[in-house]
């Protein structure tokens, strides 16, 4: 008996050819082997590993680009950013769970992401590498045993527990393609759509709310900022303090877990997402190497900063000092990057609104744990912990409390510094950008009607990973 194989190399990629070719060699040499039955089992597991190493050859060739995670800057040039471009999570918005999923509007969502694919084409004429999340977690994803665990992960998180839907919607996400899975991960998975037979939930749904999601959807996930941060060569994966957002952080646990970008860089881990107190990426600024400002806020707790504090300081990262800026608890400040950002070596941006509430604390790492202490003012603290004569605070908005107050709103404070001097702002907060160019700052606009809907701006919407 003959078989041929016949397949057109041409038209496939150099390495998948080698991934064909491989398994047919190894196919043909069971086939001649005696022991039919054990040979078959060798094929299946053969052509899984070969597959594993097949899909390790392409994670290598992303490393291959030089991305290793190290941030010791807020403004030095911005090498490679993860992203996530808004997609169909935000179809699932409605006037009932707006303020549940953290949102104040509904984005129209082919506007949305024409805007988002606008940010990304400025940072790539930038030099910036950009790569999205949805990606990052497809390719980790193709090894069966890692989608299995992600799979069971994900029904946990959502807080499935009865075994005859836990088993039925675990049957259906595994055989569904990786990147089909990756979607509903991302955009959720409704009662209507999964289709749950013979449980009692599937039979009674119409006594359900119309939107009841198995899978919760993820509509802040273009937000990269806030689930995850690198800080020094580390990762620091946030405890989010919204239900809404926790699972984005399963997302960042996976990439840190399987992903050659963190796995093969033997990254250490200065916070992890299952820690009790919530922190979120948007406080987190590195100022410098040795300095880093936390905002304690809405999201970020005194608790969760000195456990940050400690990890940092235990755990061999080059951070020595932790500028702790206390702003109000409230939903338009609701991270430190809403009111404070760094955009050249010794300028900020400043919303002026919350001046005469801020606290200034810093923490200093001492030959033993660290010790606490009270900073008279922003301005003073900034000085003394990066060693500058000057500081130059800009009030976004100007000193005109309402065109402050509008402009922050929508998102002027948080300005993406993309190298030192150079940000990226939305175009439509346009006292604000017309103050920064006359103080020398290069402004970049973008459109920013929809994606300010979700209350964050360009900083809110990277997660960097490398900076020169
Ligand atoms: N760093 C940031 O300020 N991120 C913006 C997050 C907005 C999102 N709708 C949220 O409320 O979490």
């Amino acid at each position: 008996m003959a078989i041929f194989f016949m397949f057109n190399s041409s038209n496939l990629s150099p390495s998948f050819n080698t991934f064909l070719t491989s398994s047919i060699f190894y196919l043909s040499t069971c086939l001649f082997s005696t022991k039919t039955s054990s040979s078959v089992l060798k094929i299946t597991s053969l052509n899984s590993i070969l597959y594993k190493e097949f899909i390790r050859g392409r994670m290598k060739n992303l490393i291959k680009t030089g991305i290793v995670p190290r941030i010791t800057s807020e403004i030095n040039p911005l090498k490679a950013v993860i992203l996530h471009r808004p997609g169909r999570e935000l179809e699932r918005l409605t006037p009932q769970n707006l303020s549940e999923l953290l949102f104040d509007d509904i984005p129209w969502v082919r506007k949305i992401q024409e805007e988002h694919d606008e940010f990304v084409k400025v940072l790539k004429e930038n030099g910036v590498e950009v790569l999205y999340i949805e990606r990052l977690l497809s390719e980790i994803l193709q090894d069966e045993e890692v989608k299995e665990e992600f799979i069971e992960d994900l029904l946990q998180l959502n807080g499935i527990t009865s075994p005859k839907i836990l088993d039925f919607l675990f049957g259906l996400l595994r055989e569904k393609p990786v990147d089909e899975l990756v979607e509903i991960s991302i955009s959720g998975l409704s009662l209507y759509e999964a289709k749950v037979k013979r449980s009692l939930m599937g039979l009674a749904e119409h006594i359900y709310e119309e939107d009841y999601y198995y899978i919760k959807p993820l509509p802040n996930l273009y937000f990269t900022r806030d689930p995850a941060a690198v800080i020094d060569r580390g990762l620091m994966i946030s405890s989010m303090k919204a239900a809404a957002r926790k699972p984005e952080t399963l997302i960042f646990k996976y990439l840190y877990n399987y992903h050659p970008l963190f796995k093969d860089n033997e990254v250490p881990l200065f916070y992890d997402n299952t820690y009790p107190h919530s922190i979120e990426g948007g406080d987190i600024l590195v100022l410098n190497e040795k300095v880093i400002a936390v905002g304690c806020s809405e999201r970020t707790s005194p608790q969760a900063i000195e456990q940050l504090a400690h990890n940092l300081f235990e755990k061999g990262s080059s951070v020595e000092k932790i500028l702790v800026v206390q702003i109000p608890a409230k939903r338009s400040y609701m991270h430190l990057d809403t009111v404070f950002t760094m955009v050249d070596t010794n300028r900020f941006v400043f919303y002026p609104g919350i001046k005469n509430e801020l606290k200034i604390f810093s923490l200093i790492k001492e030959e033993k744990g660290f010790s606490i202490h009270r900073e008279k003012d922003l301005q003073t603290a900034l000085k003394n912990a990066l060693n500058l004569y000057t500081i130059d605070i800009i009030p976004t908005g100007g000193l005109n409390a309402i065109t402050s107050a509008r402009e922050q709103w929508n998102d002027s404070t948080n300005t993406l510094a993309i190298a030192p001097g150079i940000i990226v702002t939305y175009s439509r907060n346009e006292i604000s950008n017309k103050i920064l160019e006359k103080e020398g700052i290069k402004v970049i606009p973008i459109e920013g009607s929809e994606l300010s809907r979700g209350r964050g701006g360009p900083r809110c919407m990277t997660m960097p990973l490398m900076r020169d």
